[in-house]
């Protein structure tokens, strides 16, 4: 019998593609659906490329016949925080009413295992810096918000059906590819290590450094970096989870330690060779001073085994593909 077909929802996006491809090159059966409102076509390596919206529930409900899809990995969203706050609508309707538009297509359909593509936006401000899955939930942005009501609907879709998920809350994503094939080519990035990057090969002219007064070590925000590689391995762990009959559960995915903004500049200049013009601006609203995931569960459970825990290795890539980039 051939192999289930496995929907990856925003799969010409930055994670999603990389996904995506590490699934076809394990021999997956994949079927990308996107919109191409901040995704790429060439990001799209292997499998078919649908163009079109997760919460047309014609297209979707076909879809998932004709590619005989059990499982489904739900990347397709709007991801700019900054937007969401003035466009608050426009992301819940994308992001949340999408991502139920999608579920009941899933339900109709009898798919099994859904991947939800969640952030650690989700936890507000947590008050020591560490974020545990079973902590509070309080997020302080219209992005944060639409992501925490779609993991809602997942977990009561689950507990009303024999739909299985995992929903993966990730911490700050950066680098690309090791061998140059995918990156982030998002346009008008506002994530720190894209931003450096760009500023690195001369795209920018400058870099912000919002807030050096934190209680933090050096005075700057302080975030758990994590590589795009490492993070796509999360989902082919996250799917032979569910595979083996796993329960509906939540995992940080997060490398479990922080690295402050400066740390961050120092390593781009001196990987790239080029000096920044760093500008130190007040606080961003809204940062948090310190987010570093609580990093164990996902370890022990799902037997997640990063192998790039390491700065320079994620803005190396970062900026092998600023350099270079393929689209
Ligand atoms: N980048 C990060 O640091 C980060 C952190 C936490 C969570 N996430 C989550 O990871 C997922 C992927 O993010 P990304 O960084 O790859 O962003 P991205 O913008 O590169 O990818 C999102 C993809 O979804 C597509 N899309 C958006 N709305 C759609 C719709 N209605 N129908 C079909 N396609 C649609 C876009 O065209 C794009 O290709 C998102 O769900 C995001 O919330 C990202
Ligand atoms: O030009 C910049 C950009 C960022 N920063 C600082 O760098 C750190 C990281 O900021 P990012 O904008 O790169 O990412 P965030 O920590 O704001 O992450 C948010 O956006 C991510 C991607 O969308 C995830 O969703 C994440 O969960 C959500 O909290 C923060 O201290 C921020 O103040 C700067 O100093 N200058």
């Amino acid at each position: 019998m051939p192999a289930k077909g496995i929907l990856v929802t925003g799969g010409a996006g930055y994670i999603g593609a990389h996904v995506a491809l590490m699934l076809a090159e394990a021999g997956e059966r994949v079927v990308v659906l996107d919109d191409l409102s901040t995704g790429f076509a060439a990001a799209v390596h292997q499998g078919e490329l649908i163009i079109g919206d997760v919460a047309d529930s014609r297209l979707v409900r076909g879809l998932l016949q004709a590619h005989d899809v059990d499982t489904v990995m739900h990347f397709a969203a709007r991801t700019v925080v900054p937007e969401s706050v003035s466009d608050p609508l426009g992301y819940y309707h994308n992001n949340t009413c999408g991502t139920r538009s999608l579920l009941q297509c899933c339900a109709q359909a009898g798919v099994k295992h859904l991947v939800f593509s969640s952030t650690a936006a989700v936890y507000g401000i947590p008050e020591d810096g560490l974020a545990r899955e079973d902590g509070p939930t309080d997020p302080i942005n219209p992005y944060g918000r639409s992501k925490l009501m779609s993991e809602w609907m997942l977990r009561d879709l689950s507990a009303a059906t024999s739909l299985r998920h995992v929903a993966l809350r990730y911490f700050n994503v950066a680098g690309s590819d090791p061998e140059g094939r995918i990156g982030q080519s998002t346009r008008q990035a506002t994530l720190l290590v894209k931003v450096a990057c760009e500023a690195a090969v001369g795209r920018r002219d400058h870099v912000a450094v919002f807030g050096n007064d934190y209680p933090t070590p050096d005075g700057t925000g302080v975030r758990d970096y994590i590589h795009v590689t490492d993070l796509a391995a999360a989902h082919l762990d996250a799917l032979n989870y569910l595979r083996r009959g796993g329960p509906s559960d939540t995992f940080n995915v997060g490398y479990g330690h922080g690295t402050s903004v400066r740390q961050v500049l120092d390593t781009v200049q001196r990987l790239s060779g080029r000096r920044l013009d760093i500008r130190e601006r007040p606080r961003r609203p809204g940062d948090p001073p310190s987010l570093v995931a609580a990093a164990e569960r996902i370890r022990q459970v799902l037997g997640w085994t990063p192998r790039h825990d390491d700065l320079e290795t994620i803005v190396g890539t970062a900026l092998a593909w600023e350099r270079d980039p393929a689209y």
